[in-house]
């Protein structure tokens, strides 16, 4: 099944509730699991990520498919590592080749048992739940910090606690604070000194808690607003003040004329002048999730850029660098990469590549199909393949689309 994306107007208003933060929420599930908690989680985010986390938890089996949810795969393998039993994890195909060997090497090391059960490295996971012990542990933290959030959410349930000592050029150390913010407010503390984390062993304190709108969605509409001439959009819930690293992005959005407004119920953004920056550089170390909303934008608004820290997008849902190479020609943009993890485009478009109406694929990234669609504000066509990749994040996307006036129609494959 296809979309076709069309709009036939270049403003956009509407009030938007967008989805909570499934970061958060998977990091709250946890922590809640780790202090029994009697408390539900309040405004949990209903993205599949979210939900098979807490299928997972809540479920008296102790075999779990948690699909293609990077953050459930590592959370879980960490937290049952060290509940009593036997435990199989394992996820999508595209889960199967996004590694954990850094993750399971760590536990194993805490006194953990885990094996691979098909190829070593990678989920699907055997796992003999095991006390452990803590210690200083080295890891790499240039792969994902999902590993380093993973032990840090377990680590003052260890005994003696645990201090990681980080290597290499840590990748998306926002998620790592994200992590650090969200223990502190139930109640545990921790030390960050140069590269070594030490969270000593203590009790975290239950408390009712409520998950804020996700940035990562929020920046569709943000990129919306960069492409529409006139409009204004009020997100509800959003905090600019967040604990989410992507809320970056308010500012960063304000050279394509779109600025934010903090209002008791949420952020009102405003399309406030006609402007786009003669060519682009961005540094995406600490907001990898967002980089897509940004080669999209860059392309149908026609700024060269030059984009730097995306390594870590080649193991994400997809491998993100190709799947922008792939379908922005597409549109007649050619991306080169002239290093790993940067992508580079000189404004150009190419005539003899740009297709009619592109059908954009979707590679099973939900990201893929958000961060194309708004292109159809710039008057470019497009068909959008296997359109509900996006419930991974945002199961509303397309019903919020059309009651800002989008076209979205169907169509058989
Ligand atoms: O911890 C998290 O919630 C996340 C961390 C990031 O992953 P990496 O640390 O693998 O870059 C990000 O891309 C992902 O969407 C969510
Ligand atoms: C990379 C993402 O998710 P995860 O790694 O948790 O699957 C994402 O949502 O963009």
């Amino acid at each position: 099944m296809r979309y076709q994306i069309s709009i036939n107007k270049n403003k956009i208003e509407g009030q938007i509730k967008l989805p909570a933060s499934k970061s958060i929420s998977n990091r709250v599930l946890i922590i809640n699991a780790l202090s029994y908690s009697p408390y539900p989680v309040q405004n949990l985010s209903n993205s599949d990520d979210t939900k098979v986390l807490l299928e997972a938890l809540f479920s008296n089996q102790n075999k779990f498919d948690i699909g293609h949810a990077g953050t459930a795969m590592r959370f879980l393998t960490a937290f049952i590592s060290k509940i009593v039993g036997e435990w199989e994890i394992t996820g999508s195909e595209r889960m199967k080749q996004r590694p954990i060997k850094i993750l399971v090497d760590a536990l194993n090391e805490l006194g953990a048992k885990i094996e691979y059960l098909e190829k070593e490295g990678f989920p699907p996971l055997k796992i003999f739940g095991s006390h452990l012990k803590g210690k200083t542990i080295e890891l790499d933290g240039s792969v994902s910090s999902q590993y380093i959030s993973a032990l840090l959410m377990l680590a003052p349930t260890i005994e003696n606690g645990l201090a990681i000592n980080l290597k290499g050029n840590i990748t998306s150390r926002s998620y790592i604070e994200l992590t650090l913010k969200l223990m502190g407010k139930f109640g545990v503390r921790h030390e960050w000194k140069e590269n070594t984390i030490y969270v000593p062993e203590q009790k975290y304190f239950p408390m009712d808690f409520t998950v804020e709108a996700d940035w990562s969605g929020a920046s569709y509409w943000y990129q919306m607003l960069a492409l529409a001439q006139k409009g204004d959009v009020f997100l509800e819930n959003l905090k600019l003040d967040s604990l989410q690293g992507d809320a970056n992005i308010a500012t960063w959005f304000e050279q394509f004329g779109v600025f934010s407004e903090q209002k008791k119920e949420g952020v009102l953004l405003k399309k406030m002048k006609s402007v786009q920056p003669e060519r682009l550089t961005i540094d995406f170390i600490e907001n990898p999730d967002v980089a897509q909303t940004f080669a999209c934008l860059c392309v149908a608004k026609k700024v060269p850029f030059h984009f730097s820290g995306l390594k870590t997008l080649k193991i994400k849902e997809t491998d993100r660098i190709a799947a922008l190479q792939n379908e922005l020609a597409k549109f007649g943009a050619s991306l080169t990469e002239p290093k790993h993890g940067e992508l580079e485009w000189d404004g150009q478009i190419d005539l003899q590549l740009k297709e009619e109406t592109p059908i954009v694929k979707t590679y099973h990234d939900h990201r893929m199909a958000m961060a194309f669609a708004p292109m159809a504000l710039s008057g470019l066509q497009m068909e959008i393949d296997d359109p509900m990749v996006v419930t991974k994040s945002y199961p509303a996307f397309w019903e919020d689309l059309k009651n800002v006036g989008f076209e979205v129609v169907e169509i058989q494959s």
